[in-house]
């Protein structure tokens, strides 16, 4: 367990309010060997030779005191010399137990090389194999044979104002490679590094959660290196009992907390969402994180074919928890946009599943998500409707959405279907990891002769056609999410509403680089995405005071102001000076990892 500061409140002289700190010392409790145990803490060669003093460092440490960059070029040169992926990220894993600062200002120092690395495609192999490269525990397991223990194992994190944001998962549809029980730790892990290094949300004050309710994974059932619950999974109103126990633990321990749903399958998905969004912060990545980014991407390819949202048709295939929320996100923007009922909305979309096009006599077969976008047979009556390419034939849409996980399903005869009757036609093939992706990049730009204008949900390089090269923009709700989050947490907003998602949207859309030359990304690119969420948090606050959702007294009113008042909360990697505190002092804080260790409620 790595120790964690308790980053108090303090007062902004410019605003003359309260805001998180930034700058200035952190109070330490710790000393010698635990202090360089304590990740978050931990300066290594870099201590200065008053707290090595100080927190009796002495003869722990060699002599030479470094420089954090010091340390970034000796720490890159050891990750480089790791030669595959996942060696690569499992030295990163080690990194953040030492040394966490060093840990993101790595990254933040070679963002785009690094982040295949801790994120999509390579965590997604880390979470296959979590039970066979563990070494030590990161974040909070739940168990479903242990509910009466969900509350106290909770509380260890800290006390009521100390959480600021949390992610859950459980586990039962991660990245695209389906059920990876306890293993989906991870994925809340990855997605907390990814709001500390794009949105500067500090790292103390978030939570990775697993809700482990078993697992249908046979693999993992027969493997008897698996540390999770060996079971099938539990469904039904125990699993409902069970995530409700916690979210009425969350409120209860951490009011001020914003709750981020993970990879949950596709039949609890929405419905947990739908169900605590009414009363409470919360925010579900897989449907409402992706359909940001696909509708902004949708929203700068439009701009591109010189087309209106509400004049677009759209196909999406693989109609589970991501293409759906996607046609929700999309459906709502078309009813805002032209004044539409979102049933009328509706109809400008197309969704297919394994079955083919989804048609209202499937009945009990559609999810609730997919009801409102089930089309009518007699439509369709005398009309192929079982195969994608003669969906497309018939609809001729402007956009092709994957979210089914079937590799190359967007062939050639589709792509070129696809390009026979729109101009630019913006096919986006986002399922992950990388080798699941309905079509790559490179062939889709040829069979449409360098038409289409392409974003993909991993990374891939820049494609040409005739000696010009197209940058393939990532359409990964990596780009939305921080923000979001970071605009609710800030704003301390009672609720995250249909709205302040749709002023993200546009924020993202606005930074789109395709915006000024077709040739370029149709979103950011992840390199700019910290700025780029200083501008969704903006919008997202402003939204939220709008609405009067917002709790936070002190948000300035005029632009410059607020975007200042962000950028100054958020993290940064880089080192503060520690002051010694005894261990009266720590434990006033509430935080045990203040004093020596040991304690109950030491954190991570
Ligand atoms: N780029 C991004 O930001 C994101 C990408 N994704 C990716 O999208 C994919 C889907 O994720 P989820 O929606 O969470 O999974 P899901 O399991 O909820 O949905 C997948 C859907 O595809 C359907 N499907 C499977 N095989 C099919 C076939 N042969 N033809 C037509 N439909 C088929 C399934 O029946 C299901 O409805 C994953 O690869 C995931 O990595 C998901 C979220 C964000
Ligand atoms: C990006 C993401 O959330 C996924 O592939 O599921």
């Amino acid at each position: 367990m790595s120790s964690k500061s308790h980053l108090k409140d303090a007062k902004n002289p410019r605003f003359g309010h309260l805001l998180l700190s930034t700058s200035g010392p952190e109070e330490c409790a710790l000393t010698g060997s635990a202090l360089l145990r304590s990740s978050y803490h931990n300066k290594g060669s870099a201590f200065p030779s008053n707290e090595r003093k100080d927190f009796k460092l002495y003869g722990l440490l060699p002599p030479n005191v470094q420089t954090l960059e010091d340390q970034v070029k000796r720490a890159y040169q050891q990750y480089s010399s790791r030669t595959d992926a996942l060696a690569k990220n499992t030295f990163m894993t080690s990194m953040k137990e030492q040394n966490e600062v060093l840990y993101y200002k790595l990254i933040q120092d070679h963002l785009k090389e690094m982040f295949s690395i801790i994120y999509t495609p390579t965590e997604g192999e880390a979470i296959q194999n979590f039970s066979r490269l563990f070494r030590k525990p990161e974040g909070c397991f739940l168990n479903i044979y242990d509910q009466d223990r969900v509350e106290d194992n909770l509380a260890q994190w800290g006390e009521p104002e100390d959480i600021d944001y949390i992610v859950v998962t459980d586990g039962e549809e991660i990245l695209g490679i389906g059920d990876q029980g306890v293993g989906g730790i991870l994925i809340s892990v990855a997605k907390l590094v990814l709001t500390t290094l794009c949105a500067g949300i500090h790292p103390p004050r978030t939570l990775p959660v697993v809700l482990d309710c078993g697992t249908d994974n046979e693999h993992l059932l027969n493997d008897e290196l698996y540390l999770g619950v060996r079971k099938p999974r539990v469904r039904g109103k125990e699993y409902d009992d069970f995530v409700d126990k916690f979210v009425q633990s969350v409120q209860k321990l951490y009011p001020r907390a914003y709750l981020h749903f993970e990879d949950f399958g596709l039949s609890n998905a929405r419905r947990i969402l739908d169900n605590y969004r009414p009363n409470i912060a919360c925010f579900n990545d897989d449907i409402q994180g992706t359909g940001c980014i696909t509708l902004a991407a949708i929203m700068s390819g439009l701009h591109v074919s010189n087309l209106k949202l509400s004049e677009m048709k759209l196909v999406v295939f693989g109609s589970g928890t991501a293409g759906i929320g996607i046609a929700d996100q999309v459906r709502d923007a078309i009813a805002a946009e032209s004044g539409k009922s979102k049933d009328d909305a509706a109809k400008q979309i197309w969704c297919v599943d394994k079955p083919g096009l989804l048609l209202k006599s499937l009945g009990e077969d559609l999810t609730i998500g997919q009801g409102p976008f089930a089309r009518d047979d007699k439509d369709w009556q005398g009309k192929d409707h079982n195969e994608l390419l003669s969906v497309i034939k018939e609809v001729k849409p402007h956009v092709l959405i994957g979210t089914s996980t079937k590799p190359k399903s967007f062939t050639k005869e589709v792509v070129e279907e696809m390009s026979k009757h729109v101009e630019r036609p913006i096919i986006l093939p986002l399922s992950n990891p990388t080798r699941l992706h309905e079509a790559d990049p490179k062939d889709i730009n040829e069979w449409s002769k360098g038409k289409a204008l392409i974003a993909t949900g991993s990374p891939f390089p820049p494609v040409e056609y005739n000696g010009k090269h197209y940058e393939v923009a990532e359409c990964n709700n990596s780009t939305a999410f921080p923000g979001i989050g970071l605009g609710t947490v800030l704003s301390r907003s009672k609720l995250l509403s249909d709205k302040m998602l749709v002023a993200a949207v546009k924020a993202i859309a606005a930074q789109s680089p395709a915006l000024k030359d077709p040739s370029k990304g149709l979103v950011p690119d992840v390199i700019d995405v910290r700025e780029i969420s200083v501008h969704v948090a903006k919008a997202v606050i402003k939204q939220s005071v709008e609405e009067g959702l917002a709790t936070e007294e002190g948000i300035p009113e005029n632009d410059e102001d607020l975007e200042e008042w962000i950028r100054e909360q958020m993290w940064e990697p880089r080192y503060r000076p520690l002051v010694h505190v005894d261990q009266e002092k720590a434990s006033k804080h509430g935080r045990g990892e203040l004093g020596t260790g040991g304690v109950a409620k030491q954190a991570k």
